[in-house]
């Protein structure tokens, strides 16, 4: 079931397209990655979702009344309030109600690893306390659609990694929507792939379709030693990278078929000590698809 439907969403700032009749929807308890070169209108798309900027054009549909939780790329805090006084009103405001408002705070606090922090104020935390307390303002009112905006891209790869946990844990019972450019982040947790480009959309699916697309098969064949290496590339004459005992050959339709190389390499058979079949990497597909005009 579809929690959200966005339909030829834009933003025009002053005649430019920020985002440009974008179409998508998410499903219920999915992760969905946005992602795209600085610029391309993920900010923008999120927070017309979140309700914080009208749309020029288009249409949001949420299948339900409330409950949006919104983080922010740099969520801002008032720095003489404690990180439970923080939340407490984070919670008033999304509509909790008043009898729950201190036990679910607390809950939430813990939840993000700021349980010892609750009393501390906010204007004393790290880069990745205040990650963490975003997130918590974000979640307090168990929304059912969760919107982040570049979550863990200002933190360290150990504070990236319990927020990814945070994340994870998270989804069982919220969709949520993210946008990223650690692209490691995004295979790990999605779903669903959004790419844009200059408020396009250009690429759309599930990570093995989008993958699929852009698959060049190519197989990793790992030689014994760099001279058996070096005889089968100037024996077959393939186009192909070579790094000492390793070679990358493509497949692509210039070049030789997967049964020729198996052929091939059979008759090379004593100096080969594995095959791979390569996988094309998201950041591979990125910088394609941000490079093309
Ligand atoms: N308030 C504004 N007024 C005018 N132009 C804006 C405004 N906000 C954003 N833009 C423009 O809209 C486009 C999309 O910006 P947006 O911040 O949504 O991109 P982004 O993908 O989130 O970028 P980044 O990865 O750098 O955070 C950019 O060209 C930006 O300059």
């Amino acid at each position: 079931m579809s929690v959200l439907e966005v339909k030829e969403l834009t933003k025009s700032y002053a005649g430019t397209l920020a985002v440009d009749h974008v179409s998508f929807a998410l499903e219920e308890g999915t992760a969905t990655a946005l992602i795209g070169p600085n610029g391309s209108g993920k900010t923008t798309t999120l927070s017309m979702i979140a309700g914080l900027l009208k749309e020029t054009e288009g249409t949001i549909h949420k299948d339900f009344k409330s409950g949006v939780g919104f983080l922010p790329q740099y969520p801002q805090f008032f720095s003489w309030l404690s990180a439970l006084e923080f939340i407490e009103m984070a919670a008033k405001i999304s509509g909790v109600e008043s009898k729950n408002i201190r036990q679910q705070s607390i809950r939430t606090l813990e939840f993000v690893g700021l349980g010892a922090a609750v009393n501390k104020k906010t204007g004393a935390f790290s880069g990745g306390m205040r990650q963490r307390l975003g997130l918590a303002q974000a979640i307090v009112h168990q929304p059912i659609l969760l919107l982040l905006d570049e979550p863990v891209s200002a933190l360290d790869p150990t504070g990236r990694r319990e927020i990814m946990d945070l994340l994870k844990s998270l989804q069982k019972d919220t969709t949520i929507l993210y946008s990223t450019h650690i692209l490691n982040d995004a295979e790990e947790m999605t779903d669903q792939l959004l790419f844009l480009k200059q408020g396009k959309l250009v690429e759309h699916g599930s990570l093995a379709e989008v993958k699929n697309r852009y698959a060049e098969p190519k197989i990793q064949i790992r030689f014994e030693s760099e001279q058996a290496a070096a005889a089968f590339q100037s024996r077959v004459l393939w186009p192909m990278d070579r790094t000492r005992n390793l070679i990358d050959l493509p497949l692509t339709e210039h070049g030789p078929t997967m049964q020729q190389v198996l052929e091939a390499l059979a008759q090379d058979g004593s100096g080969i000590s594995g095959v791979n079949r390569q996988n094309v990497s998201l950041e591979e597909i990125f910088l394609k698809v941000a490079g093309e005009k």
